[in-house]
This record gives C-alpha cells, sequence and structure tokens, in this order.
C-alpha cells in the first residue's frame, strides 16, 4: 500500500518550564505528519523525540522527513530504523489511525495529574485533586534532598488532614535518575513508613532514583524496600526494556510510547510478558496522545493511572 506523505515541524512553550533532574524545559518541539490513502483518507501522526530520554533528536527526525520521497509504501514505515524509536511511532500511529477500527474506549482510563517541583505543591495538589484527579505526579531530585524531604513530609500532613476515608491519593515519586543511592535509600524508608501507619495517602512507587548504568542497584532497592519502584529512562525503548526485563526487574515499567518505538513491537512484547505498566506523555500534542492513550488502553492490565494529566502545563 502506497500512502502521500507531508510533514510539519512544530513548537509549543509551557506555561511554566518544565524542571527535572536533568534540568529545564521551556518548549516542547516535535512534527505532525499525515499520511494519505488512495480513497483520499487521512491518518495522522506525531513524532514527539526527547532526545535526553535516549531518543533521536527534532534534527534527527526532521533530517529523515525531509530524505523520503512524498509517495511512501508501508515497506518504509515497517523498516525505518530502531534508531528513530520517536519516527517509529509516529509513521505506524498514522498508519492504525487509517487503517483501525477507531472505536477504542478511553473513558475508563485513570489520570495521574503531574504537580510542580518545589513548595508550590503544598497548594496545587488540591486544585488537581478537586479536578478528580487521585493519583498525583511529583518530581524529587531538583533541589536539595532534606529541602525536597520536608516539603514532603508537609505534603503528606496536609493530605491527612484534609481527606477522610474513604478518600485517598496515590502519589508517584519522580527521580529522574537523580538520586544517590543513600538518598534513594532515605526516600524509601521516608515512602515505606508513611505507607505502613495510615490509608489517606499511598507513596504508589518512587520513579527511575538512580541512572541507567545503575540498575543493579536499583534491583537491589526493589528488595530492601516494600515501597514499589518504577523504572522509566532504563526502559525508554524495545532494547532496553528487553534488557531490563531479563535482568530480572519484575516492579513496574513506565512505558512512554511516542518515544518508545514500533507499537507494534511493544504490543507483542507486552502481550508476552504481562509487565506491570504505566503509559506516559512526553508532552505531545493531541495527535500524539491519542495514539499512545489507544496503546495505553489495549496493553494496561493493572489499570494504573496513565501519566498523561498534563493539559495544563502548556498555553493553548
Ligand atoms: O509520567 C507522567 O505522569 C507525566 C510525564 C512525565 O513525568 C514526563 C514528561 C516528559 C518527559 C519525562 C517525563 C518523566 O516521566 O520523567
Ligand atoms: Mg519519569
Amino acid at each position: 500500500m502506497n500512502y502521500q506523505f507531508q510533514f510539519q515541524p512544530y513548537q509549543r512553550p509551557f506555561k511554566t518550564p518544565l524542571k527535572t533532574a536533568h534540568g529545564i524545559w521551556n518548549i516542547r518541539e516535535g512534527i505532525i505528519l499525515n499520511l494519505t490513502n488512495k480513497q483520499g483518507n487521512i491518518g495522522w501522526g506525531e513524532i514527539a523525540p526527547l532526545s535526553w530520554f535516549g531518543s533521536e533528536t527534532l534534527e534527527d527526525a526532521i533530517a529523515f522527513c525531509q530524505k523520503l520521497p512524498s509517495i511512501i509504501s508501508t515497506e518504509t514505515i515497517f523498516t525505518i530504523s530502531d534508531s528513530l524509536p520517536a519516527c517509529q511511532f509516529g509513521f505506524e500511529s498514522a498508519l492504525i489511525e487509517l487503517n483501525s477500527n477507531p472505536l477504542v474506549d478511553l473513558s475508563k482510563l485513570q489520570y495521574s495529574g503531574l504537580l510542580p517541583t518545589g513548595e508550590i505543591v503544598l497548594n496545587t495538589w488540591e486544585t488537581l485533586f478537586q479536578q478528580g484527579y487521585q493519583t498525583l505526579k511529583w518530581k524529587i531530585g531538583v533541589d536539595e534532598i532534606t529541602t525536597e524531604i520536608n516539603i514532603f513530609k508537609q505534603l503528606v500532613k496536609i493530605v491527612i488532614e484534609t481527606l477522610s476515608s474513604p478518600q485517598k491519593i496515590r502519589l508517584r515519586l519522580d527521580a529522574n535518575g537523580g538520586l544517590t543511592f543513600e538518598q534513594a535509600e532515605y526516600w524509601l524508608e521516608t515512602c515505606d513508613l508513611i505507607n505502613a501507619n495510615q490509608d489517606l495517602i499511598e507513596i504508589e512507587f518512587l520513579e527511575q532514583p538512580l541512572s541507567i548504568s545503575q540498575l543493579d542497584l536499583m534491583l537491589e532497592l526493589c528488595d530492601r524496600y516494600s515501597t514499589s519502584l518504577a523504572l522509566d529512562e532504563s526502559v525508554a525503548n524495545l532494547q532496553q526494556l528487553n534488557f531490563c526485563y531479563q535482568q530480572g526487574w519484575s516492579d513496574i515499567f513506565v512505558i512512554k510510547p511516542a518515544i518508545f518505538g514500533s507499537p507494534r513491537k511493544l504490543k507483542n512484547f507486552c502481550q508476552k510478558n504481562k509487565i506491570d505498566t504505566v503509559f506516559s506523555s512526553v508532552f505531545e500534542t493531541d495527535i500524539g496522545q491519542n495514539s499512545a492513550l489507544k496503546i495505553a488502553s489495549e496493553l494496561l492490565l493493572y489499570n494504573r493511572a496513565v501519566g498523561f494529566g498534563i493539559n495544563h502545563w502548556f498555553i493553548s
């Protein structure tokens, strides 16, 4: 099958720049593409690379699109190199949109809301909770650890004072690989104590405490603490996911479909191995988000909230 191919780069500024352990992020840049078939139907796709997470760069993706002819085949799409995972996602999701049943039910998904870093979280959590988010994520590893643990304990205290059973918040902590082993131990001790002593706030998991090169130490943390751990940066694409799975990771895997690579290969892996997944955004636009959410709703096994509650981060 042949398709007519068009693409257009885009830029979207954040309302408030996003702070993570990797640094400050001001503008989301990516590419919107479309494929038109012989009947004139159009399928949209998005390429939203995140090179600091291990995907190709935006420049790589633009260069790839520029080299393609204006008519491309299904075979071209299914042979995109594994070194261009965000391109694999963008083109395959446009194909999926053209060729499959559009009636995927996204209404059953629960969303996780992303909190801002720092002390402002003490006000923001309640706004998001009132908007319906029962799962929230807070970035750590950005400030001094004593400052962050202090804010975290205040947050837990306020939540406990404000909610009453059966209300409940699940909180995810995302370190973006920015902690040392000792700092991760300190966080996990604190989380274990909170989880053991009350039911109004559950620390659902600590996400990517250490860098990709320290998988052995993260496996050790899994053994030593009862709070769950999730890998994110460590499993940014299929090759990395295969590796971590083979090394024995049996806790949570955060999957960011837009940079992971071929949706078809992701589906095969998840259906074969029944892993515990959290599907998450890379701040793509609605086009990439819709494709990612369709994948999430097909593959989600344990009903964990998807990390796509991020719209309030953008100037619309
Ligand atoms: O996962 C979520 O809940 C929100 C999305 C998120 O945190 C994120 C968004 C863009 C890039 C990296 C990350 C991350 O999980 O580290
Ligand atoms: Mg993360």
